[in-house]
């Protein structure tokens, strides 16, 4: 049975939640009084399918189902988890965790998306002030990792461990906030660059298209992948993070910020901001700015993860638990059955394998169908172990034919049949699926080699077993439609 993840406040929070907990198979009701909240929800999720599921070399679970509510006691009925995701206003919140948990389950987490509430804030008149802890996330809520994660004295500790565990299999990065306090890490942090920034463009100095571009050309990617102190420590060279606060600690002294004084908040100064955004952005809806963020998210998001790196690093650390959870995992010993077609690939169309058509783009065909060898050549034995005792394949030949259109975010499954698979060759057929449509063949011809000689050699006995085992009842299907195809001469 699915897992039930409750919404009150369906706005871009709220809205952002559903998409995480839907996309990663949870049911989600949602509660929210704007009558528009069905529409919001459905617009951020849509930017949600086609950026989330692809950021995963593995199929997310089946996606759970969304409905909406104008009861708290029906929101609520079987929840495990409940964010709240109202404005931020504490009485407000007050008022709503109240009616909520006069009615939820009471070991259902509820967690707050407060950008700055205390979480001994939020408890102050509760029935069960240890049900409830700060989830602060961050937009796009589906997107990025981090929510940081507070607690107080109230919170038990196992309750505390609970939710973290809860929000990792969502894909996220619980940062557990140690001590409480107005606003928790980031948004501390937030406030001061936008704070300086306010000051800036008051004073005339930069206007806000200037204050992006000093963000987004430099410190913003630096901060992207190490963060502050990190950058800072290679900043100071080869004599790290000692010399670098010795040549600019003295800084702090020198008028470099404004930072404790706010701006006033005249018409004025809210004019000449939202003037100069008009300028910068408005050609753009804020669904379209929404997109272009998503797109560079994703790619950002997917390049750390080739490093294993931040962010990255979060992302490969849910594939490896996806990947258990499936059934891409194993060796051909343990599969009882290998009398169809074996399932090499199951994976989501990621938003950077688009290209200008809009689609799927060719090359990424063949990494589909190379991941797909991949995890074929780990099920008759070719292990990472195996290839580092010297022994591999190397692909000779490929026909690739497409079929269909595939899109971001589509689910694409690769279904291996082994044509024949004797001493040194490895002749695959892999058939490319949509659900029930065929989208692409790829036929591939590999050959063990010795990586220490270079040249061809033979398997071993292991191998060599299983791919008699799965060509003999490989052989008795029919061959597949396309097998041996190749593009002929012009005549
Ligand atoms: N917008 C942002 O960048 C971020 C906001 N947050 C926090 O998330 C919370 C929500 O913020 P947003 O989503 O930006 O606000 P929002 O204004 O977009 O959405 C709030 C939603 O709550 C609904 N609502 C109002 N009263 C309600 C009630 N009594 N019961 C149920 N729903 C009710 C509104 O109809 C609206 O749909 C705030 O605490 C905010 O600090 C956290 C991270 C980032
Ligand atoms: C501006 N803000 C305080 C609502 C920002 C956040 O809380 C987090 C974010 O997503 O930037």
């Amino acid at each position: 049975m699915s897992k039930v993840a409750t919404i009150l406040g369906g706005g871009v929070i709220g809205g952002g939640w559903a998409a995480r907990f839907l996309l990663n198979g949870w049911d989600v009701r949602v509660f929210d009084p704007d009558p528009e909240a069905e529409r919001k929800i459905g617009e951020v999720l849509a930017n949600a399918r086609r950026s989330l599921p692809g950021l995963s070399d593995v199929a997310l679970p089946p996606e759970g189902a969304l409905s909406f509510h104008s009861d708290m006691a029906e929101a609520v009925a079987g929840a495990s988890w409940i964010q709240e995701s109202v404005p931020e206003r504490l009485e407000l919140k007050h008022k709503v965790l109240t009616q909520v948990q006069a009615v939820c389950d009471p070991t259902a987490v509820i967690g707050s998306s407060t950008s700055g509430f205390k979480p001994s804030e939020l408890q102050q008149g509760a029935a069960r002030p240890e049900q409830i802890v700060v989830t602060h996330p961050f937009n796009p809520v589906y997107l990025l990792p981090l929510v940081e994660l507070v607690a107080s004295p109230a919170n038990p500790a196992d309750r505390v461990a609970g939710a973290k565990a809860t929000l990792e299999s969502l894909g996220m990065f619980p940062l557990h906030v140690r001590k409480e306090i107005d606003a928790h890490i980031a948004d501390r942090l937030l406030e001061a660059v936008w704070r300086e920034s306010l000051w800036l463009v008051k004073d005339g100095v930069a206007t806000t298209a200037e204050i992006d571009e000093a963000i987004r050309m430099g410190f913003g990617l630096r901060w992207a992948q190490m963060g502050l102190f990190e950058t800072y420590r290679v900043a100071g060279g080869e004599a790290g993070m000692k010399h670098f606060m010795a040549q600019f600690g003295p800084c702090l002294q020198w008028p470099w910020t404004k930072l404790m004084d706010v701006p006033e908040f005249t018409e004025e100064l809210v004019d000449l901001i939202a003037g100069q955004s008009d300028a910068q952005s408005g050609h753009m809806s804020i669904r379209e700015l929404e997109r272009q963020r998503d797109d560079n998210l994703v790619g950002i998001l997917r390049a750390l993860k080739a490093q294993g790196w931040g962010a990255g690093a979060v992302l490969g650390a849910q594939d490896v638990r996806l990947k258990a959870g499936s059934d891409l995992t194993g060796y051909a010993e343990e599969m009882g059955d290998v009398s169809q077609p074996i399932v090499t690939l199951r994976r989501a169309v990621p938003l950077d394998w688009t290209d200008y058509n809009g689609h799927m783009n060719e090359s990424r065909y063949l990494q589909a169908f190379c991941d797909a060898s991949d995890r074929f050549m780990e099920l008759v034995g070719c292990d990472a172990d195996y290839i580092a005792s010297g022994g591999s394949y190397f692909t000779a030949e490929t026909h690739i034919r497409h079929l269909a259109e595939a899109h971001a975010g589509d689910v694409i499954e690769v279904r291996t049949h082994l044509l024949m698979g004797q001493g040194k060759k490895m002749h695959l057929f892999h058939t490319m699926y949509r659900g029930d449509e065929a989208v692409a063949t790829g036929e591939h011809m590999l050959i063990h080699v010795s990586l220490e000689t270079r040249r061809s050699s033979p398997p071993s006995a292991r191998i060599e077993a299983n791919m008699a085992r799965i060509a003999a009842a490989h052989g008795a299907l029919p061959l597949p439609e396309g097998a041996g195809r190749f593009i002929g001469a012009p005549r």
